[in-house]
């Protein structure tokens, strides 16, 4: 507690000591707090990325931003923000698929409610398949009102429908140009959009560039698990193979044991026992490969023993899904979908005592496809609550979803206790544990570099 004084002199009340997030920040880092915001437009670009088919499904990584965004206004800055929306480019036909499903609406809409303020999104020409082009200059109508204060904030279309965004060559440039045109100070506040992109790397190459509130405190909580007390549990699941796969090689080595769920570990599954999973390909059991083999050596990965094969992606139909076990593969052996872990995998003994003893437990992982197969999911998060003693990290925006819409109680409870900490991007988690430093990210990285370059 301090006493606070009008500038006066006199003592005039006193104010509540809170924890100080930036206390454990590479010092290189450029803070928020430290950007001047007066009358500047400010881009902050947020990870929203919390719509599936038009609705928000946890408002968590919305919430979390707040902060951010309250102290740029307080401080006389005007918002624009920003974030993408699931993967709308599909790398392989290099093509943007434009759906209503990934629109920002949502978010703002949210917002809205929230904060009681008005948002405006830019009307941008889409053409079919490379997205939005240009930010035209109708926009600059846009930030003279929000200048003017007649609107709250501006909030750009998902970030994934520019064709600037993913691309490597002029068309990035120009979008990068554009978007740095609109503001005066860039702030990235989206710890869960690892992924070098326009809005979260190239910008930072225009304007001066802080770290947001909600990203420090994500980095400072990186470090926990960076020196984790042993035995240090991960479990990886989920869908996105083919950014996920990369860091497991040497997330394997930092822990110690490592459980598979999703499709990473039907790839791994596959590898290992030559059997072929729908859905399936050869060319990513190839990337699995690496993982087998360090794993003859040292026995980290901890086999879920029972798993649940369905006949069809769209739902649990009655008749066409049953448990299968891990004893029964062998090469050449074919499979259906295989949708989920079964709940009793978590009851085998040496599962039980991997989550029963470890000190340390990190958690990206939806087991199963949802929403239809949550047993697995709904099985494991009950497990790892009943370890009291360890410190409990769960990660990812469908990791955060899940455990909310199963188990809301213990996810409440989670949200106060000092076991468990909520990040919010799983990926990035991942990618600190393979780089073994949070300022390794490549986008905190460019938030440094900005901030050297600006003080030579
Ligand atoms: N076996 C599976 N087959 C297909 N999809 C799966 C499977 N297991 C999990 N999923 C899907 O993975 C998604 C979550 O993966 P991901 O985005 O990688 O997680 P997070 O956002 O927590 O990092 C969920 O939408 C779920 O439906
Ligand atoms: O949901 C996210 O990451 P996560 O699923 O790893 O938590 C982030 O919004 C990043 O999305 P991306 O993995 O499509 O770049």
């Amino acid at each position: 507690m301090a006493s606070y004084y009008h500038t006066s002199g006199g003592k005039v009340g006193y104010s509540v000591d809170d924890v100080d997030d930036a206390a454990d920040l590479d010092p290189r880092l450029p803070l928020l707090q430290d950007a001047d915001l007066k009358d500047k437009v400010v881009l902050l670009r947020v990870d929203h990325n919390v719509v599936k088919k038009g609705k928000v499904m946890d408002e968590y990584r919305i919430d979390v931003t707040l902060a951010t965004m309250y102290n740029i206004v307080e401080r006389g800055g005007r918002l624009i923000l920003m974030t993408h929306i699931n993967r709308p480019f599909d790398k392989k036909t290099k093509t943007i698929t434009i759906s209503k499903d990934d629109s920002v609406d949502a978010v703002v809409a949210y917002l809205q409610r929230k904060l009681r303020i008005k948002f405006v999104v830019p009307q941008l020409h889409i053409y079919e398949k490379e997205g939005i082009l240009d930010i035209d200059t109708s926009i600059n109508l846009l930030i003279q009102d929000l200048r003017a204060r007649k609107i709250g904030g501006i909030y750009l279309p998902n970030t994934r429908w520019f064709g600037g965004e993913e691309d490597k060559g002029e068309t990035r440039d120009r979008f990068v140009v554009q978007l740095a045109g609109l503001a005066d100070v860039y702030v990235n506040d989206a710890f869960g959009s690892w992924q070098s992109h326009a809005t979260t790397y190239h910008v930072t190459k225009y304007l001066p560039s802080f770290a947001g509130l909600c990203m420090q405190a994500e980095l400072s909580h990186t470090r926990a698990l960076l020196s984790p007390k042993r035995p240090f549990l991960a479990i990886v699941a989920g869908s996105k193979y083919d950014t996920k796969i990369g860091p497991l090689t040497e997330i394997y080595k930092k822990v110690d044991k490592l459980i598979l769920g999703g499709v990473m570990y039907n790839t791994y599954l596959s590898a290992k026992y030559g059997i072929k999973i729908a859905g399936v390909e050869d060319s990513e059991i190839e990337l699995a490969r690496g993982l087998v083999e360090q794993d003859k050596v040292e026995s980290k990965i901890l086999e879920l023993p029972y798993l649940v094969e369905s006949d069809t992606l769209t739902g649990r139909l009655e008749g066409h899904y049953r448990t299968i076990s891990i004893k029964d593969f062998e090469p050449g052996k074919t499979f259906k979908y295989v949708v989920d872990v079964d709940p009793s995998s978590f009851e085998s003994p040496a599962l039980l005592e991997a989550l029963g003893s470890a000190k340390t437990i990190f958690v990206n992982a939806v087991m199963g496809l949802m929403p239809h197969f949550w047993q697995g999911t709904g099985k494991m998060d009950e497990v790892i609550d009943s370890n009291r003693t360890a410190q409990k990290f769960f990660g990812g925006g469908d990791t955060l979803q899940t455990f909310k819409s199963l188990h809301p109680g213990i996810y409440h409870a989670a949200l106060d206790s000092p076991k468990y900490y909520l990040f919010t991007g799983g990926g990035t988690v991942l990618k600190v544990l393979e780089e073994g430093d949070p300022f390794g990210l490549d986008t905190v990285k460019a938030l440094i570099a900005n901030k050297e370059s600006y003080s030579k």
